[in-house]
C-alpha cells in the first residue's frame, strides 16, 4: 500500500490525542466495544471451533470496526482459559485494525520492578496501546508504565462499581473525596499525551467534577447498558473539546443475542450506541 493512503497512526503505529480525536470525528463515534468473552456465554455454535473464544472476538470486531474507535479486551476472561487463553489475546489483538486503540483491561499496578514487567507484558509483548492501571500502591507502581513511550496508561479514579464507595469517596480532613487526590498527585506523573483515567458512567454528575480537575486528558467510560449509566449524562459533564471520553459497553454489545446472528446483532447495538454518540459530539463539541 503506498505510503500517502496510510493515516498517521498506521505510518507511526502509535495513537497520539490529536490521532485519538481525529478517529473520533472520522467516525462520529466514541466508542469502546469490551471484550469480555466469556465462554459460559458465547453462543453454542462456536463450541466445536478449534478457538471459540477467538472465532467469537474475531466476529465482533469484524462487525463493529465501522461504529469503535476502541477495543477493551478484559484481560481476566483470557486469563482464566489459561496458557490457551494468553494466545487468544495475543491474536485477537493482532486483529484489531491498526487505527483503533487498543486497551487491555488489566488494572495492574505494583513495586516498581514488578510494574516494570507487566508494563512489558502488555506493551512489548503484547503491543497494546494501553493498560489500565490501579493507582493505589503510589509512584513507583505507576510510572514504570508511563516510561514506555507512545504507550498510555488508563488510571482508575472514580470507578462504576458500588464498591467505589469504600475508598475512592472517602473525604480527608479538609472535605477532599480520595479520588480527587488520585486524580491531581498522578498530574505528576503523566500528560493527557500518556495518562487518561476511568470515570464510571454510574457517577453521574461526578463526571463533571472530575472533569473540572483534569480538562485536557481523556476518560474510559464503563458503566452505560449493563450497568445502567446515562450516555447524556457522560457528554455533558465529561465531554471536553477533544471530545476527551472513549465510552465501554460491553456485555451490552457483545452478548445483544446468543444465537447464530450474535455478530449481527453486536453490529446493531454498536451502531446505535455510535448514532447516540454522533448527536452528542454535535451538540456538544
Ligand atoms: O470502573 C470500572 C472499571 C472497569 N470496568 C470494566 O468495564 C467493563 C464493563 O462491562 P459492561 O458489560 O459494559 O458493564 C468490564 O470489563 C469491567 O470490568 C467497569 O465496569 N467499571
Amino acid at each position: 500500500m503506498p505510503l500517502w493512503f496510510l493515516t498517521f497512526a498506521e505510518i507511526l503505529d502509535f495513537m497520539t490525542r490529536a490521532e485519538l480525536f481525529s478517529q473520533i470525528q472520522k467516525k462520529s463515534s466514541f466508542l469502546c466495544v469490551g471484550l469480555d468473552a466469556d465462554i459460559n456465554k458465547i453462543p453454542a455454535h462456536l463450541k466445536s471451533e478449534s478457538d471459540p473464544i477467538f472465532s467469537f472476538c474475531k466476529e465482533i470486531i469484524e462487525e463493529t470496526a465501522d461504529y469503535a474507535v476502541a477495543y477493551k479486551p478484559n484481560i481476566a476472561f483470557f486469563e482464566a482459559l489459561g496458557p490457551q487463553g494468553w494466545e487468544t489475546l495475543q491474536k485477537v489483538n493482532e486483529l484489531i485494525p491498526k487505527e483503533i486503540f487498543t486497551i487491555a483491561d488489566a488494572k495492574r499496578g505494583d513495586i516498581g520492578n514488578t510494574s516494570q514487567l507487566y508494563a512489558k507484558a502488555f506493551f512489548e509483548k503484547m503491543d497494546f496501546d494501553s493498560v489500565t492501571v490501579a493507582p493505589y500502591m503510589g509512584a513507583d507502581s505507576v510510572t514504570p508504565f508511563l516510561e514506555f513511550e507512545d504507550k498510555w496508561v488508563i488510571l482508575l479514579a472514580l470507578t462504576s462499581n458500588v464498591g467505589s464507595m469504600d475508598f475512592q469517596l472517602i473525604k480527608d480532613e479538609n472535605g477532599k473525596p480520595l479520588y480527587q487526590t488520585v486524580l491531581e498527585k498522578s498530574q505528576e506523573w503523566g500528560t493527557p499525551e500518556n495518562l487518561m483515567y476511568v470515570v464510571g458512567a454510574t457517577r453521574g454528575e461526578l463526571i463533571g467534577e472530575v472533569r473540572k480537575i483534569v480538562p485536557d486528558h481523556f476518560f474510559l467510560v464503563p458503566g452505560v447498558g449493563a450497568q445502567g449509566g446515562s450516555l447524556e449524562d457522560v457528554a455533558k459533564y465529561g465531554m471536553n473539546s477533544t471530545c476527551g471520553l472513549l465510552v465501554n459497553s460491553s456485555r451490552g454489545i457483545i452478548y445483544a443475542s446468543g444465537e447464530k446472528d450474535f455478530g449481527k446483532a453486536a453490529r446493531q447495538e454498536a451502531k446505535k450506541l455510535q448514532g447516540e454518540m454522533k448527536n452528542l459530539l454535535e451538540m456538544y463539541l
